[in-house]
């Protein structure tokens, strides 16, 4: 059992972390609204909705099941949620609550940044990805065809409520993907944190829940501090974006389906690593210990082959550009990374292609 804090400086909220703390979401989430609306996906209501709802028995709550999966990420399914709560004449005092990973939890935020220009927002995160990052520091968005997040907003949520035995139920894959992001707070962040990863990968395979909760507390403390230090991303925040330039493209380059959004950062980890040991910021042996921990978890670390032309177009939409030019995040060390915006377009190709 743990609590994490965002602190920010116009408000705080809490991260509550435990076993089992589904059943207690009526305690830990003080302040919710009468009026809820629940957003999640059938595969997370056939496990989860039921223990919700009982504990929301004196609250008016609709449910709103989007259908699973990225692509309905989208603007037409916004637009639906918004239908829906026009339609059950729902108004400013209400809540939004995310029951799912991810793109339940994007997706909803952004319904709750802009339904009536902002109403209250819960978090509760049912995968790893959306435990350890997704849940927490406000980014909400939905996809364009052409690129992710494009269309969203900053927009915190009053708390977020992690039950780490939701994860027993994940599959293997969106299990691992979950992994990548974990792995990234050593990566820019956190030297000893990378090590005690490389030291708990069996444990962390295996799903202990000693393990996952070190590993979950450890990611949103981090992730929290990044956040209380540059809550919009004018600085240091574009670290959490390490290997996701290269992941975005490959995203979107298969139509959201194909990869999940964690191997995709694995796999562009690995790109921005080789990109740094290849511009001299890296070591050889800091590259490899990146490259065995992703592969050790179970992750992909090369990416799909496709045309440098159309990593570039995928590239040039992502939202690390700035007066053209590509700007990229290298890790400079176990550790560390740093935002570079000069690299020439031949050694980024080139490494591509080696890691591809
Ligand atoms: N806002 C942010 O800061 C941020 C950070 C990282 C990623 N993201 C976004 O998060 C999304 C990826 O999230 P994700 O990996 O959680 O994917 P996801 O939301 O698609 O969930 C993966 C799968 O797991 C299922 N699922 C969810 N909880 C389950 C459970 N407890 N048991 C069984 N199945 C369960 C879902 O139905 C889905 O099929 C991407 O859209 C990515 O862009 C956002
Ligand atoms: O919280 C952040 O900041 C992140 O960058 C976390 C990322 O893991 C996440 O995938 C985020 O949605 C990417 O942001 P984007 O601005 O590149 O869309
Ligand atoms: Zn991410």
């Amino acid at each position: 059992m743990a609590q994490v804090t965002v602190e920010l400086d116009e408000r705080s909220y809490p991260i509550h972390i435990g076993a089992g703390f589904l059943t207690l979401l009526k305690q830990k989430l003080t302040g919710l609204r009468h009026q809820v609306l629940i957003i999640t996906n059938p595969t997370v209501a056939s496990f989860y909705l039921a223990p919700v709802l009982e504990q929301l028995a004196d609250h008016q709550v609709e449910v709103f099941e989007m259908p699973d999966g990225e692509q309905y990420k989208s603007l037409a399914v916004y637009t639906e949620v918004m239908d829906r709560l026009i339609a059950r004449g729902f108004n400013r005092d209400c809540a939004i609550l995310a029951l799912g990973g991810g793109v339940v939890g994007d997706l909803a935020g952004f319904v709750a940044a802009t339904f009536q220009r902002g109403v209250d927002f819960f978090q509760v995160p049912t995968t790893l990805l959306a435990q350890v990052d997704s849940s927490v520091g406000g980014k909400t968005a939905v996809n364009h065809p052409r690129g992710k997040n494009l269309i969203g907003a900053f927009y915190q949520p009053q708390a977020v409520l992690i039950d780490t035995e939701c994860l027993q139920t994940l599959t293997e894959r969106d299990y691992l993907s979950g992994l990548a992001e974990v792995v990234k707070y050593g990566i820019i962040y956190d030297a000893a944190f990378f090590q005690w990863l490389e030291d708990h990968a069996t444990e962390l395979k295996q799903r202990n829940t000693h393990a996952l909760i070190h590993a979950i507390e450890r990611s949103c403390d981090i992730k929290a501090k990044v956040v209380a230090a540059d809550e919009r991303e004018a600085g240091i925040r574009a670290l959490l974006n390490l290997g996701h330039t290269f992941g975005h493209a490959i995203e979107a380059a298969t139509n959201y389906g194909e990869w999940t959004h964690g191997e995709g950062v694995a796999a562009g980890t690995v790109i921005a690593s080789k990109l740094a040991e290849v511009t001299q910021r890296l070591s050889a042996s800091d590259f490899r210990r990146i490259y065995a921990l992703l592969d050790a978890l179970g992750l992909p670390v090369k990416g799909p082959q496709m045309p440098w032309s159309q990593w570039l177009d995928y590239m040039q939409r992502d939202k690390k550009v700035k007066d053209g030019k590509l700007h990229f995040i290298l890790p400079t060390g176990i550790g560390s990374a740093e935002v570079v915006k000069d690299i020439d377009s031949k050694t980024v190709a080139a490494v591509i292609t080696e890691c591809c």
